[in-house]
């Protein structure tokens, strides 16, 4: 398979293809679209259930109970975001969506527990912590593996992430998108870039989810059920020197007969730990593609990053 005769995403399998070329052809999808599907990702499809129907569940309490666990304390890291406070970088309309995140529970004596929250759960559904606390788990790992071809696609060792990416900043978020009236204004998602590495997408099988390729055309992404949509986010596109491009992507409205239909998904993203420097690769920067971005922490980018996207104040 060569770059050129991809034009839709390849969905690929994780156990099909051997390590060398599951990592060309993740390497290719990402090159081409920013975006990547996979199968076979060892994830327990009962374990996803059970996150979505709670999911469900917990975004059907009242909005007085749901804002009890309110995110605005903690820079919007962990617990609940409101309906329509989230807007993309830049957007004219807030989003048509709510969500809660859960992070990563460090022990309170490590050294980068300052920079993460602790999580906050919600008393009203006493099976989220368990559920969520194994999902998180296999995201981290099956985050791992994914990385681990992106090394290889990169000419680095195969563990090359495993530090950088050791105890990263790193979000589950749960959304949803309530049915949208026809007057609505705004979007369910404005157009938008992930801020971390990659973002590991599941659920998001109700369609409306669509990415912007290379050629400025809107390609809808429609991964059949159980598959696993990996985007690349700014974090990686800058440590590439945009080699992996960080690509546009949106969630727009239903068309008339779906309108009344509520949307959900999960979206891990996928953080560098927070100390981390990120700077270009000397393998991505030559005369002819220079430098593009000065270096950063990953706690500094993000912070800029969640300011713009209004979870935390000025
Ligand atoms: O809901 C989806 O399918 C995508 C969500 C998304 O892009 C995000 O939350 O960053
Ligand atoms: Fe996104």
């Amino acid at each position: 398979m060569t770059q050129s005769v991809l034009d839709q995403i390849p969905v690929l399998s994780m156990t099909e293809l051997d390590r060398a070329d599951f990592a060309a052809a993740f390497g290719a999808s990402f090159r081409r679209f920013g975006f990547a599907m996979v199968r076979d990702h060892g994830m327990d499809p009962a374990l996803i259930e059970e996150g979505l129907a709670l999911t469900r569940r917990f975004f059907a309490l009242p909005e007085a109970v749901k804002t009890r666990y309110d995110a605005r304390s903690n820079s919007g890291q962990r617990g609940y975001t409101a309906f329509g406070r989230e807007i993309a970088k830049g957007g004219r309309e807030n989003d048509l969506k709510e969500f809660w995140h859960i992070g990563r529970d460090l022990s309170a004596n490590d050294p980068l527990a300052g920079t993460m929250p602790p999580n906050v759960w919600p008393e009203e559904l006493p099976e989220f912590k368990p559920v969520f606390t194994r999902l998180f788990a296999a995201f981290d790992r099956i985050g791992a593996a994914l990385l681990s071809a992106i090394a290889l696609h990169l000419g680095l060792e195969a563990d090359w992430f495993d530090d950088p990416a050791r105890n990263g900043n790193s979000i589950l978020r749960l959304l949803h998108y309530p049915p949208v009236s026809p007057d609505a204004p705004g979007i369910r998602a404005g157009s938008h870039e992930d801020i971390n590495l990659i973002t590991l997408l599941l659920g998001a099988e109700e369609g409306g989810l669509e990415l912007k390729d290379r050629g400025g055309h809107w390609l809808p992404v429609v991964p059949p059920p159980g598959v696993l949509v990996i985007n690349v986010g700014d974090m990686l596109q800058r440590l590439t020197n945009h080699v992996l491009p960080s690509t546009s992507h949106r969630v727009v409205n239903p068309p008339p007969e779906r309108r009344g239909i509520a949307r959900y998904s999960m979206p891990f993203f996928l953080h560098l730990r927070p100390d981390f420097v990120i700077d270009a690769l000397p393998q991505c920067v030559s005369e002819n593609h220079p430098r593009r971005d000065p270096p950063i922490s990953a706690n500094d980018y993000l912070k800029e990053r969640l300011v713009e996207i209004g979870l935390i104040g000025k």
